[in-house]
């Protein structure tokens, strides 16, 4: 007797969005077309890209392009023969003419991000990528600062807005397997056939990938992933590693294997200077629960006023600050080189 079917997950690969973090947002287009094409002959079926923050990121407080992202976009629908083009908006940075910039430019499916606790503000681009007729995704970052039922409260705002995929969003990389079952177990009661439920991980404490195998065995049925992790802090759960582990589970996830661990070791790594590791600035992060994309602005700040990067994402975790306020990692770089420290390079 056979075993009953697993059923499928479909991975979502954010190399080209969550991956820009990593490299300043300095992707070109050739790269995207590159990356873009290997990922598809692999079998991915969703490829986000837009700058890291989401449509319009590039700007002062996030940091600027190297390439408009609607090129971007463009270059990555041109290479895709089966995948399609996700894009992240984040309301309040991204509008709903960039959205529709992005449609017009071939994107497919929209992810809306917003703070764990504001799923509110996201309704209106939801009714707006309906009218485009884009799938629609929703993303609550930094789900590990409120509990699960507070969180399925504001998945049923998205899902009710129209959203037909809600994500937990592990921004820190804090949660705990644990954490990430009681997650997703609270959506999965609170929307049941209403949307699905998606995970994305970070590998801040290095359990992007137990995290992601916790959300498929508690529901979840979209899970994100990057090549070689490269996202923001330490990154995300690694694309290859997903597929091989989900391949070892017998989950059905469309992928080929050798395609996809081709895409991250011979296509993507010598594009990228520098791979994210769970270094110590990235394991604060996930110790002290901070936003993963603080990580390069710390290091400027670090090197800009003298004080170590891990001591002021960990400031930065103890203040509480979330996605939006980057402007204050330079006060608290400021504030710390101005204070007694141990030898730790925290106050003392
Ligand atoms: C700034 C958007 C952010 O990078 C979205 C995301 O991937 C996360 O919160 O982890
Ligand atoms: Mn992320």
């Amino acid at each position: 007797m056979t075993a009953d079917p697993r059923p499928a997950a479909r991975i979502t690969d954010t190399t080209l969005r969550d991956g820009s973090h990593a490299v300043a947002h300095q992707f070109t287009v050739d790269q995207i077309r590159a990356v873009t094409r290997a990922l598809d002959d692999a079998g991915v079926t969703v490829i986000e890209v837009t700058h890291g923050d989401g449509l319009a990121g590039s700007s002062f407080n996030y940091g600027f392009s190297h390439t408009d992202e609607i090129e971007l976009v463009k270059a990555a629908v041109a290479e895709a023969r089966r995948a399609r083009i996700a894009v992240l908006l984040l309301p309040g940075l991204g509008t709903v003419d960039d959205l529709r910039r992005a449609h017009d430019a071939g994107a497919g499916i929209v992810r809306v991000a917003t703070h764990c606790t504001e799923a509110d503000v996201s309704i209106q681009h939801f009714g707006a990528a309906h009218e485009l007729g884009m799938e629609t995704v929703g993303f609550l970052m930094l789900s590990h600062r409120v509990g699960p039922e507070a969180l399925a409260k504001q998945a049923r705002i998205m899902a009710d807005a129209g959203c037909q995929c809600v994500y937990v969003v592990d921004s820190a990389g804090w949660l705990l397997p644990t954490d990430v079952t009681d997650r997703v177990s609270a959506l999965a009661a609170e929307l049941g056939d209403d949307a699905q439920i998606g995970f994305h991980g970070h590998q801040n404490l290095s359990l992007g990938v137990a995290n992601s195998i916790a959300a498929y065995e508690a529901g979840a049925r979209q899970i994100d992933g990057s090549l070689c992790a490269l996202g923001a802090g330490a990154g995300n759960s690694p694309t290859e590693l997903l597929a091989t582990v989900f391949e070892r589970m017998r989950v059905p996830i469309g992928l080929d294997v050798d395609g996809v661990l081709r895409a991250a070791h011979e296509v993507l790594t010598p594009l990228i200077p520098r791979l994210p590791i769970a270094d110590r600035p990235a394991i604060e992060q996930g110790r002290h629960g901070v936003y993963s994309s603080f990580l390069l602005h710390a290091q400027r700040a670090a090197d800009r006023y003298g004080v170590p990067a891990h001591a002021i994402l960990r400031a930065v975790g103890e203040a509480g600050y979330v996605g939006g306020q980057e402007d204050m990692i330079i006060d608290v770089a400021i504030d710390l080189s101005t204070r007694a420290t141990t030898s730790e390079g925290v106050p003392a």
